[in-house]
């Protein structure tokens, strides 16, 4: 094959196998069988390893990870990732309610999303390309792990728009990940991990990046921190517009105009949490209208516009 042939036929393998892990590990959509994406895979694989230059950052036979690191350099977040205060029965929900309604001075309507349980973190991305990526660490500095996130499938290279943001969420392993690798470690005689959060977190510490790219963690995306020129004025439009760009968010979000409803979705997922592909350990409730937020500000530590309502631990089963 000639350069030029190889250079249009290896671009055009990259965009549809893109697409094809797009519709894959983001919209949990696959629209071709796995054998159609490992031929055309195993294609572009035989044109770069011929022509090495014709590889490109978001070729995704950059996603196996290869890279041993030394160690994780810190990252100073420019803008410091929040805690959030915790409630933990109906009442302090409602005390909560009635504290945001007394600030603003009437009703507002709540975003309220699962909480879930992973390791937090940050994404920046310069004109589309993603450039870094954080751990929280104490919200100010976190660790440099941007070379681990490359290999986590849902965590787009290039966004669908040329913008420079920062978002944040969350990185987990999905319940069955967890049960296989827990399998895999025991028949290894290795000690197994005690939750998917401790997993997640343990695989994205790892400085061989092969390990990370074969732990099969996901996102979801729930934070614009750096909206660049994006305009979103509430945070269910923000989450619509995260998905739009590319980024993995989850579909359980939902806007609620009282705090009884707020109520309502909690207790469902209470009861149901067990039927979710991934842990969650609460609800997280936001005030939705971004010009409510700024009005109610900070504490010291929390936003005073959210509120985590936190499950209360399982019994253990008897
Ligand atoms: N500490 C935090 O601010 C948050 C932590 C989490 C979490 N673990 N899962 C989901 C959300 C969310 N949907 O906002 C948040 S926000």
């Amino acid at each position: 094959m000639t350069f030029q042939a190889a250079e249009s036929r290896s671009a055009e393998l990259r965009a549809e196998l893109n697409q094809y892990a797009h519709e894959y590990y983001v919209q949990d959509q696959p629209s071709v069988e796995d054998f159609v994406y490992d031929k055309k895979y195993q294609e572009l694989v035989e044109i770069e390893t011929e022509y090495p230059d014709l590889i490109t950052p978001e070729s995704p036979t950059q996603r196996v990870g290869g890279k041993v690191l030394e160690g994780f350099e810190k990252v100073v977040h420019d803008i410091p990732l929040y805690s959030l205060n915790d409630v933990f029965s109906k009442e302090e929900l409602i005390t909560f309610d009635e504290r945001v309604k007394k600030a603003v001075g009437h009703p507002v309507s709540y975003c309220v999303e699962l909480k879930i349980d992973g390791l937090s973190i940050s994404l920046k991305y310069e004109n589309g390309v993603f450039v870094q990526g954080a751990t929280r660490g104490d919200g100010s500095v976190g660790e440099n792990i941007t070379e681990n996130l490359k290999t986590v499938k849902s965590i787009p290279i290039r966004l669908k728009e040329p913008l420079s943001i920062e978002v944040r969420g969350e990185c987990y392993m999905p319940k069955s990940s967890f049960v296989k690798l827990n399998q895999q470690r025991e028949e290894e005689g290795k000690e197994v991990f005690a939750n998917p959060r401790n997993a997640a977190a343990g695989s994205l510490r790892q400085l061989d990046t092969r390990i990370a790219a074969k732990r099969n963690l996901s996102t979801f995306l729930y934070t614009l921190a750096d909206f660049g020129p994006l305009e979103s004025t509430t945070q269910d439009h923000a989450l619509n517009e995260m998905a739009r760009l590319g980024f993995r968010t989850n579909p359980e979000h939902r806007v609620c105009e009282t705090i009884e409803e707020v109520w309502e979705y909690i207790e469902n997922f209470h009861e149901t949490r067990d039927q979710l592909p991934y842990e969650i350990d609460g609800i997280v409730i936001k005030v939705n209208e971004f010009s409510l937020q700024d009005d109610l500000g900070f504490t010291v530590k929390a936003p005073r516009w959210a509120t985590a309502y936190k499950f209360p631990p399982e019994e253990a089963q008897t």
